[in-house]
């Protein structure tokens, strides 16, 4: 152990794991999506951190389901190709050669990335895209601009999605499986789509009937417009906050499947920080409260 790290008498130590047993026993058997940002996940420790927290889950009974993002490193790769990301209202412009890159990075490169840490952690994490098993349809998203409905804008190979079936995310959370889904949909002709992880997070929680649905970010939470954290947040809060620019970018459809998966009947979204080491324990099995929860009403 680092010596430099607080000593924590066993009494505390055991207080604390003797804190998650109401937990255990509520969440015993509940499904929970996870929703694992890029931002999130750029640290080695901390996705080491991340893995050990999902399989901890798994071993005293729930069922996590993780969902992950990889923007920074989609960026990265076109970076490299000399190419410059683009985004609209939190999407990535998406042209043929880029959805390339997307497949490539997401499904190549960080879902794997993913199911070793778990795997290596001690579970049995299988890596799915949208196409395993008909898991995510999708057709092209029409994109109504935020501010002037009659404006539409062009974002290419981004998916709406039309219909997901979560049948093969059951079978093998069934068989102990801890199933880790990368964001790509399929449409009528087998062409693939980007969709962005935060909206296939909340559609596969309201489909899944989650008991939650976490999502990992790199910040606190929601913050206001002075940069302060806001614990809770009703959809006319969140109204307010779009209309005056303080949700923008990548927030918006986070917020966005926050509010529809909470309206759906998942019991309880947070957006929460990930870059908080085991930020994932703490949320399920203590009584530690943070980040911001998004409520239906
Ligand atoms: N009001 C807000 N509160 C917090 N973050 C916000 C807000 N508005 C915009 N953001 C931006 O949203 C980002 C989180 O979304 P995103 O970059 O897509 O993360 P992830 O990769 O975790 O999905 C934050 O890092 C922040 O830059
Ligand atoms: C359409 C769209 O924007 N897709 C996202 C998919 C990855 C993602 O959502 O990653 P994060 O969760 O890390 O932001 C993208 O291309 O970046």
């Amino acid at each position: 152990m680092n010596t430099e790290e607080v000593q924590i008498p066993p009494r505390d130590k055991a207080e604390i794991l003797a804190q998650a047993l109401p937990y255990i026993r509520k969440f015993h058997g509940k499904t929970m999506v996870i929703k694992y940002g890029g931002n999130a996940m750029t640290d080695p420790g901390l996705q080491q951190d991340f893995a050990e927290d999902v399989v901890l889950l798994k071993l005293v009974g729930i069922n996590p389901v993780v969902v992950h993002g990889g923007g920074p490193q989609i960026e990265a790769a076109l970076k490299r190709l000399g190419k410059q990301g683009r985004f609209i209202q939190g999407m990535r412009v998406t042209d043929a050669e880029t959805m390339e890159v997307v497949e490539w990075v997401l499904a190549g490169e960080v879902q794997q990335d993913i199911v070793g840490l778990i795997n290596q952690a001690g579970g049995k994490a299988v890596g799915l895209t949208g196409r395993d098993g008909g898991l995510i349809r999708a057709r092209k998203l029409k994109m109504v601009d935020q501010k002037d409905p009659t404006l539409e804008h062009d974002v290419g190979q981004v998916g709406d999605i039309e219909r997901i079936d979560p049948s093969v995310v059951k079978a093998l959370q069934d068989d102990a499986f801890i199933p880790v889904v990368s964001p790509i949909g399929f449409g009528e002709d087998n062409e693939s789509y980007n969709i962005n992880a935060d909206v296939v997070a909340a559609r596969l929680a309201m489909e899944l009937q989650a008991e939650k649905l976490l999502m990992l970010t790199n910040i606190p939470g929601v913050l206001d417009k002075q940069g302060q954290l806001l614990p809770e947040l009703t959809p006319a809060g969140i109204d307010d906050l779009i209309a005056d620019g303080t949700i923008s970018g990548g927030m918006l459809p986070k917020i966005a499947g926050a509010l529809d998966a909470a309206k759906s009947g998942v019991n309880a979204v947070h957006i929460i920080d990930g870059r908080v080491p085991h930020a994932l324990l703490l949320e399920v099995l203590t009584d530690q409260a943070f980040g911001t929860m998004i409520k239906s009403a």
